[in-house]
């Protein structure tokens, strides 16, 4: 039997990620979710919180690995996120691949990164899927959720790989203007993953 074909999805931040991973889950596709691996990895209970206890002290509260105090601690110091990194990147790596082993006889596993250029994750898939809409769109959209203001999603926008490099790196680009439009897309992609890979 032939392994699952693993299409990589990304995109900026507001561009329809969630959204679009969901379409995928809709249709049968098995989706591993990055963010919510890592969340589940540093809630109590969870393989990086001791590592984390022991490298950040006090990021650790209550059992459970505190983001804002991670922050912190990353801003302290220079080295520190790739000190964090060598712990979650492992854990996340190992959380990843026991994913696609329990699923080995799919056809297609639909893999959301959030920074899979940023890690290098693109290089285990098979295709690269972006989302993307234009950036005033995009910004609506997340300012329209009332979580962050505009100097906090800028800021943001700073750490990730610009949405015309990550389309450039892209195998398959979907414009996620409608939800009507983007589901019609997604079916076609998985269509025709499943034509060209049978
Ligand atoms: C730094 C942390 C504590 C911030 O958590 P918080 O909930 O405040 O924000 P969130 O996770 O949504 O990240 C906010 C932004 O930070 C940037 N960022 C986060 N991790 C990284 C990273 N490893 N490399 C570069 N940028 C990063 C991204 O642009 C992201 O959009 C958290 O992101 C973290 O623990 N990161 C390290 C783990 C990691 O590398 N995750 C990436 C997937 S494996
Ligand atoms: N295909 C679509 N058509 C119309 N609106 C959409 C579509 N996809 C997403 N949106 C809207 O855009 C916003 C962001 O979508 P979503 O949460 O899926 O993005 P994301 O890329 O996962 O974001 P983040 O990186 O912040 O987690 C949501 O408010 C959603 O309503």
């Amino acid at each position: 039997m032939s392994r699952p074909f693993l299409l990589g999805l990304t995109g900026s931040i507001g561009m329809g990620k969630s959204t679009t991973a969901k379409m995928f889950a809709e249709e049968g596709v098995p989706v591993w979710d990055a963010d919510a691996t890592v969340h589940a990895l540093y809630a109590p209970g969870g393989a990086a919180v001791a590592p984390i206890a022991a490298a950040f002290p006090g990021a650790v509260v209550e059992g459970a690995v505190d983001r804002a105090r991670l922050r912190e601690a990353l801003h302290a110091e220079k080295a520190a996120l790739s000190r964090l990194e060598s712990i979650v990147h492992p854990l996340t790596t190992a959380a990843r691949e026991a994913f696609i082993a329990a699923h080995a006889e799919a056809d297609l596993i639909l893999l959301d990164i959030p920074l899979l250029f940023e890690t290098g994750a693109d290089q285990l898939c098979d295709a690269v899927l972006v989302v993307s809409v234009p950036a005033p769109v995009q910004r609506a959209r997340v300012l329209a959720r009332g979580q962050m203001t505009e100097a906090q999603l800028d800021l943001i926008l700073d750490r990730q790989l610009p949405d015309a490099a990550k389309r450039a790196r892209a195998h398959h680009v979907i414009e996620t203007h409608s939800l009507d439009e983007t589901r019609a897309a997604v079916r076609a992609l998985i269509k025709e993953i499943r034509s060209r890979h049978a």
